[in-house]
């Protein structure tokens, strides 16, 4: 089984004083009790450099991260016009680990489809760096009971890609119904669909399917993170809401330790 992963994405939230805080504490809570886990945050764009200082204060003496670097997205295009957009190049200048593509409230705000987000997944690989590509159902489609058919559809896209190493990515199952409500699903649900991904990544990759993490994201959070981390086929989480509190944030660490 692969190390878990515990990433915070802070969405379209922080600032200058705030980021510090909390980056503060939590580099203080993994210094006292180092996790037996990779860590990362992915703040807002232009807090990129922030975060990057203390990811390298977080390094041990064998040069090892405790607080990974992540970005929230990444462009498909290498360069050019492309007003607003963010190179893949550009993101690995800032030392960034993890890009997440495909999120939901992307998928949804920004219209990006399943192809799009595979590219930009491919984008991110090849400039060295991990792509958490995000997959999940909106709550019409479970209660249709297409939950399985969806995410699994949304994983083809990025399988389909044949640049792309998909032993190198990791997924974040993010049922669209969880994600900010406060309404987590059971693990029973979460390991259902974790599980579904892995048979259809172990039908292209073989026993490498067992070394890709996949992240369970909605709504988790001190109380039932245990559990869900506990389930055989989720390797991590990716938080929302409680990423923005120390506390919370290295509470889910430990869990996953
Ligand atoms: O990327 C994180 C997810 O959207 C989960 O957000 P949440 O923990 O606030 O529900």
């Amino acid at each position: 089984m692969a190390r878990k992963l515990v990433a915070g994405n802070w969405k379209m939230n922080g600032s200058l004083d705030a980021n510090k805080r909390l980056l503060d504490e939590v580099l203080a809570g993994l210094q006292a009790q180092p996790p037996q886990c990779d860590v990362a945050v992915c703040p807002p764009f232009p807090y990129l450099v922030q975060v990057q200082d203390w990811q390298d204060r977080s390094r041990r003496a064998d040069g090892q991260a405790l607080l990974c670097l992540g970005a929230q997205d990444v462009s498909a295009h290498a360069s050019g016009a492309f007003t607003g957009d963010v190179s893949s190049a550009m993101l690995q200048e800032f030392g960034v680990a993890y890009v997440i593509v495909g999120h939901s409230e992307r998928r949804k705000y920004q219209g990006e489809s399943d192809a799009a987000v595979a590219q930009k997944a491919l984008a991110a690989q090849k400039a060295g760096m991990t792509p958490i590509v995000c997959l999940g159902e909106t709550l019409p489609e479970r209660d249709a009971g297409q939950a399985l058919a969806v995410v699994e559809r949304q994983l083809q896209a990025v399988l389909a890609v044949p640049e792309l190493d998909a032993s190198r990515v990791v997924l974040a199952y993010e049922p669209v119904w969880a994600i900010g409500t406060g309404r987590t699903a059971t693990p029973e649900q979460a390991q259902e669909v974790h599980a579904a991904l892995r048979g259809q990544l172990r039908a292209v990759l073989g026993e490498k399917a067992a070394q890709v993490r996949i992240l369970y994201g909605g709504s988790m959070n001190p109380g039932n993170a245990a559990e869900l981390l506990a389930q055989p086929d989720i390797d991590g989480g990716l938080i929302g809401g409680a990423a923005l509190k120390a506390a919370d944030f290295l509470a889910i660490v430990a869990a996953a330790g």
